[in-house]
């Protein structure tokens, strides 16, 4: 995590709620219900299924940002039929093939060159003053000046008017960039951006193409509607007026200021002394670093890729026809990586994932570059785009999440001079390069090997962002101690136990069930059973195991409680799993130990959002806060009919405050505790409680012996320690235990 040192940490991200609306965040995945989560009518469970469309669903239910998404799409179409209107006045206003061609570079050339200067003073304003402000004035700016593109009609002030906008457009981008990440919970931001991205180089490139032919086609409809009209004038004006539909939208999301929205700037600090501050922050955090030299180099390789295309093209042979097939290649690609990335990575930390998609879309381009066969090299391109979008969106990613607040628009745009600035720069050089290096071919006894300028070029672009992937993760995977080949194969075969003892840590397995399912039972046997196999296994249960616990417990369960509220219920029992988490579960696991509990989060699940219909969302929200993330390996659901678990526990005592809700309250848990099961039958064991006590242990030692199997768990040197009260005793190693792999078990 970032220090950026001087600085007070950032805020909490919520903002108010507008009443009536939903601005919070809601948890990904879950259903909205304030219903409990039941199978649907197919039987099949409607919890768990954390796909990306959920997720993006989940986000787009966050009013503030769906709206913020709506304006950027919309001024992104308006950008893109911009483009293309202003290349067609370029080339229009003047005559000529080379002039045509001059004109249209001019207009890219100045749509890249304000950055480099004014990118970082850009974003120390992003940093400095109200977020929502500069994005609406430079929206109503862009406004006008698109407008007066046509209205001028002269090619000097197009280029002029191109230069304003892209300077102005440059106070924008930081502002937005740095504005998401509060409107959002962490988790969401990579969806979010996995939505933005979609959206500018997806979705609305092709609309605008779409648009921008049907405006030209001269016998269309706009030419019976408006003769007098020109087509390009007409896509610069609706251009135009994206941008003041964008200004009032923005304009009426406050929390885009955020709290800079109370007024102006209290810091001292000078705004030469806040630019200086940002370079010196970028350069100094080692994250940041990686991520600056990663895209950056990314984008120097990008940019020899553009300037050698054609020609490559050409020596594959295909000509303009495989540019264009090669150009849509690398499209493809970067969608599917920005798209599937996430899921195919999965919990791999993002840190470790931005390197090494470099170092992938590098390799690909060395191979790249000494292939001479068309669909090998489509193929290839498909990768390259592939792992560059992954990289992408995870450095993207990065940059939202783990860059506090104050210094996120400075960095924001940094990165984007540094890339604007890494693209001219190779789009200048790479033809010199290509020039002088001319077109050789080398014998090389079974075949002739062209040394073309172009291909030395691509290899040398493939070669850097190699070298640039492996020093990113470098400076960004300092003291990481898990070695990446097992990182990344337990991670892509979702092996979450294999992944915690790759951290050296512990299995955990949880209990869960009704009231009198036999958990207390059978927890105790398990311990009982893996100690005498030689292993250092605890106990423990919810709520109530640690010592402030104990006092929430008997809040709790006690019957004289009648008015406890659902809400008040839910927090204290994750303040319950938080101590317990903290104290005990944590430690034991980092210990290397086999730790049980009798009921985890699966509790409140049922308990609490479906006993107490609480909606899901909130309260996995609630829970996975309370525990870190912390997850069971092994769930165990002890599923018996509450009659039945009811009649049992009176025996055992006098009912208390849960044990006294009704029939059909108890009858709703069962169900949530079976939905929960089904969403994900690998990680869970469901037995029939109404066996006997016998069977049920042994079935759970056969499944428990399968999970620790070969694990380098901590184990007790002989049977000398028949010690069954772990449950009292703090964590620490064992004094007689030593860390080796599980000896045989006999389940
Ligand atoms: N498999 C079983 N069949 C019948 N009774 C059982 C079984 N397992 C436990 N019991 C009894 O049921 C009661 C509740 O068991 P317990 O383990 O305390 O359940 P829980 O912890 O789930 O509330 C106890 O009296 C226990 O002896
Ligand atoms: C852990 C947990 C327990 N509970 C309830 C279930 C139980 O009725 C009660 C106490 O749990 P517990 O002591 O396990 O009771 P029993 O062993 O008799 O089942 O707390 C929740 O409602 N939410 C939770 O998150």
């Amino acid at each position: 995590m970032i220090q950026s040192d001087p600085t007070p940490p950032v805020p909490p991200r919520d903002e108010p709620a507008a009443p009536g609306e939903r601005t919070t965040p809601p948890a990904d995945g879950l259903p909205p219900a304030s219903t409990p989560v039941l199978p649907d009518a197919g039987g099949h469970p409607r919890v768990g299924q954390v796909g990306l469309a959920a997720k993006l669903r989940a986000v787009l239910r966050v009013r503030d940002f769906r709206r913020l998404w709506l304006s950027m799409s919309l001024s992104s179409f308006g950008d893109w039929l911009g483009l293309l209107a202003i290349t067609a006045t370029a080339t229009s206003l003047v005559d000529g093939f080379a002039a045509a061609n001059f004109a249209l570079g001019g207009v890219l050339l100045f749509r890249l060159l304000p950055a480099i200067v004014l990118g970082p003073l850009a974003g120390a304003f992003a940093d400095r003053f109200d977020r929502r402000k500069t994005m609406v004035v430079t929206d109503i700016i862009r406004f006008a000046l698109f407008a007066s593109i046509p209205i001028v009609d002269e090619l000097v002030w197009l280029f002029v008017a191109q230069f304003l906008i892209e300077a102005f457009s440059l106070f924008w981008i930081p502002a937005k960039d740095a504005a998401v990440p509060n409107m959002l919970r962490k988790d969401q931001l990579e969806p979010a951006n996995q939505l933005s991205l979609v959206t500018t180089y997806g979705l609305t490139p092709v609309l605008a193409a779409i648009v921008f032919a049907v405006l030209n086609s001269s016998d269309g409809w706009l030419q019976t509607w408006l003769p007098d009209v020109d087509q390009v004038d007409v896509a610069l004006y609706l251009n135009a007026l994206t941008f003041l539909v964008a200004a009032a939208v923005i304009w009426r999301l406050p929390s885009i200021s955020g709290r800079r929205a109370s007024g102006p700037d209290a810091r001292p600090e000078s705004f030469l002394g806040s630019l200086r501050r940002g370079f010196s922050f970028a350069g100094h955090t080692p994250l940041v670093r990686g991520l600056v030299v990663g895209i950056t180099g990314a984008f120097a390789a990008a940019g020899v890729i553009i300037a050698t295309g054609q020609a490559y093209a050409n020596a594959l042979g295909g000509g303009d026809a495989a540019y264009g097939l090669l150009f849509g290649a690398v499209f493809i690609g970067l969608g599917l990586g920005i798209a599937l990335g996430p899921s195919v990575a999965h919990d791999l930390a993002r840190e470790r994932i931005f390197g090494i998609a470099i170092v992938g879309a590098g390799l690909m381009v060395v191979v790249m570059s000494w292939t001479s066969t068309l669909w090998v090299a489509l193929l290839l391109v498909v990768l390259m785009g592939f792992f560059a979008g992954i990289a992408y969106l995870a450095g993207f990613t990065l940059l939202g999440t783990e860059v506090q607040d104050e210094v996120r628009g400075r960095t924001f745009a940094i990165v984007q001079s540094l890339v604007r600035a890494a693209l001219i720069l190779s789009l200048a050089v790479v033809p010199f390069g290509v020039g002088l290096i001319g077109r050789h071919s080398i014998d090389v006894g079974v075949g002739t090997l062209p040394v073309t300028g172009e291909r030395i070029m691509l290899l040398a672009a493939g070669l850097l962002a190699v070298g640039v992937g492996v020093l990113a993760y470098r400076q960004m995977d300092d003291g990481r101690p898990v070695p990446l080949l097992a990182d990344v194969l337990t991670a892509l075969r979702r092996d979450t136990t294999a992944r915690r003892r790759l951290a050296g840590g512990g299995v955990f397995i949880a209990f869960e069930g009704g009231e009198g399912a036999g958990k207390s039972t059978q927890v105790k046997r398990l311990q009982e059973w893996l100690t005498n196999e030689g292993l250092v296994a605890r106990s423990t249960f919810e709520p109530g195991a640690t010592p402030s616990g104990a006092g929430i417990r008997a809040i709790l369960l006690d019957r004289a409680h009648t008015a406890i509220a659902p809400r008040s219920e839910a927090l204290l029992y994750a303040a319950d799993r938080a101590q317990h988490v903290h104290d005990v579960l944590r430690p034991a696991l980092d210990a290397g130990e086999v730790v049980i509990t009798d009921r985890f989060v699966d509790s409140s699940l049922a308990y609490q959002g479906a006993g107490r219909t609480i909606p899901l969302d909130d309260v996995r929200m609630l829970s996975r806060w309370a525990t870190g993330g912390l997850e069971p390996d092994l769930t165990v659901l002890l599923d018996l009919p509450p009659e039945t678990g009811l009649a049992r526990a009176r025996g055992r005592s006098v009912a208390d405050r849960m044990e006294s809700e009704s029939l059909e309250f108890h009858q709703r848990v069962r169900q949530t505790f079976r939905a929960l099961a089904e969403s994900d039958p690998d990680r869970y064991l469901v037995l029939d409680a109404t066996s006997s006590a016998d069977e049920l242990a042994a079935a759970i030692r056969v499944r428990v012996a399968g999970l620790l199997s070969g694990l380098p768990l901590q184990t007790l040197p002989q049977r000398d320690t028949e010690d069954t009260q772990q449950r009292t005793t703090p964590v620490h190693r064992h004094p007689h235990a030593q860390t080796g792999s599980t000896p045989q078990l006999h389940p």
